[in-house]
């Protein structure tokens, strides 16, 4: 592993995927990205644009890209993994034989895997056969279209290895981007993964019309129920007060931008399933199937997540938004901990 990284991949050209190579760009590094359709590397490499997810973004030259995984992994020093995470194990599995034996392997997903209930960390560390703690994660309050107009913002780099997080931070630090380092795997990636659901909430919240109370209200008492999910799990809580969990619940929770309120606001409005995902425009809005794995998992450990459970419902039992929000309003009377 080398401290100086200055070749770095991305595998996925989506909005974080690029808004992030800008990121390592805009830094020094030399960047070359994959993406899944050969007409966006054009973009990228030709125009210095990604018109289909970054429109009206000039890109630095020193980015370019390609829609050959082999020609995009050649000589890289760290790998950043930048896809959806129900599409992370199939598409590191074609990729796993290319990826070159010392490079540092970087998560940008925010999810917890349908059926096996994995973290993305482990998800890595089960296909390339590394320890999941020498993945680094990055995560925090960060909107891809704030970041890639230069806005600045802060985000944290997860990683049991401190040495490889560091590398990382060295790698990615710029005049708006300020990453910190965190050992705690765990508490980072729930928080990720979890406050896409809370954002959902949110959303529905806002599209049913109810106001900043609600809202408030949606935000603390998820961040009760993340952080009781990550207890469980050997979560430091100080994990959750910081950017990883407040920070990206009041990012997410509370911006037009961000995919997954907008996703919850229509199913708020009374649109169904298929109509806001026909919306999205083919973006990936993750809570609305990590409700489901979440809920999965908070359940075999015992673990009450009422909000991710009343998502799931709505998502994909059909329940309507307002039956959910009275169904928790109804709940039995409790003490804030408990
Ligand atoms: N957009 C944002 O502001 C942020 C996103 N993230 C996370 O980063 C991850 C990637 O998100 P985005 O780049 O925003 O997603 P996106 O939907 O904008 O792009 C996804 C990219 O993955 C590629 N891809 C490869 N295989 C795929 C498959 N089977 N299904 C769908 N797409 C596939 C797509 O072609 C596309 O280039 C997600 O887990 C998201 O939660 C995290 C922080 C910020
Ligand atoms: O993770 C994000 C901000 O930190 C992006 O959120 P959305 O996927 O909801 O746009």
């Amino acid at each position: 592993m080398r401290a100086d990284v200055q070749r770095v991949t991305v595998l996925g050209a989506g909005s974080w995927g690029t808004a992030f190579a800008k990121v390592l760009g805009d830094a020094g590094r030399d960047v070359t990205m994959w993406a899944r359709r050969e007409q966006v590397a054009e973009d990228i490499r030709e125009r210095h644009v990604n018109s289909a997810y970054l429109p009206g973004v000039g890109l630095p030259e020193n980015i370019t890209a390609t829609s050959d995984p082999a020609k995009a992994l050649e000589g890289a020093q760290a790998v950043v993994l930048a896809v959806p995470s129900q599409s992370l194990r199939a598409n590191l599995t074609s990729w796993r034989d290319l990826l070159p034996p010392d490079a540092i392997l970087v998560s940008l997903a925010k999810g917890v895997e349908l059926g096996t209930l994995k973290r993305m960390s482990e998800v890595i560390g089960e296909i390339v056969g590394i320890d999941p703690g020498e993945v680094v994660v990055v995560t925090g309050p960060n909107l891809a279209k704030e970041i890639a107009a230069g806005q600045p913002s802060a985000s944290v780099l997860a990683c049991a290895d401190h040495e490889r997080a560091v590398a990382i931070q060295r790698a990615c630090a710029n005049s708006y981007f300020r990453p910190y380092t965190n050992t705690d795997v765990v508490g980072c990636e729930l928080g990720g993964a979890c406050k896409n659901v809370i954002a959902l909430s949110t959303g529905m919240a806002a599209g049913l019309g109810l106001g900043t109370n609600t809202m408030a209200t949606l935000i603390t008492r998820g961040l009760a129920e993340m952080a009781r999910l990550g207890a469980k799990l050997g979560a430091d809580p100080l994990t959750f007060a910081g950017l990883a969990g407040v920070g990206d619940l009041v990012a997410t929770c509370s911006s037009p931008l961000s995919r997954n309120r907008t996703f919850g606001e229509r199913l708020g409005r009374g649109e169904t399933l298929e109509q806001a995902q026909a919306a999205a425009g083919g973006q990936v809005a993750e809570g609305v199937m990590s409700c489901s794995s979440i809920r999965a998992l908070a359940r075999s450990l015992g673990v009450d997540m009422p909000i991710t459970d009343a998502m799931h419902r709505v998502c994909h039992e059909g329940v309507d938004p307002r039956q959910a929000g009275a169904e928790l309003l109804g709940r039995s009377q409790k003490h804030e901990w408990s």
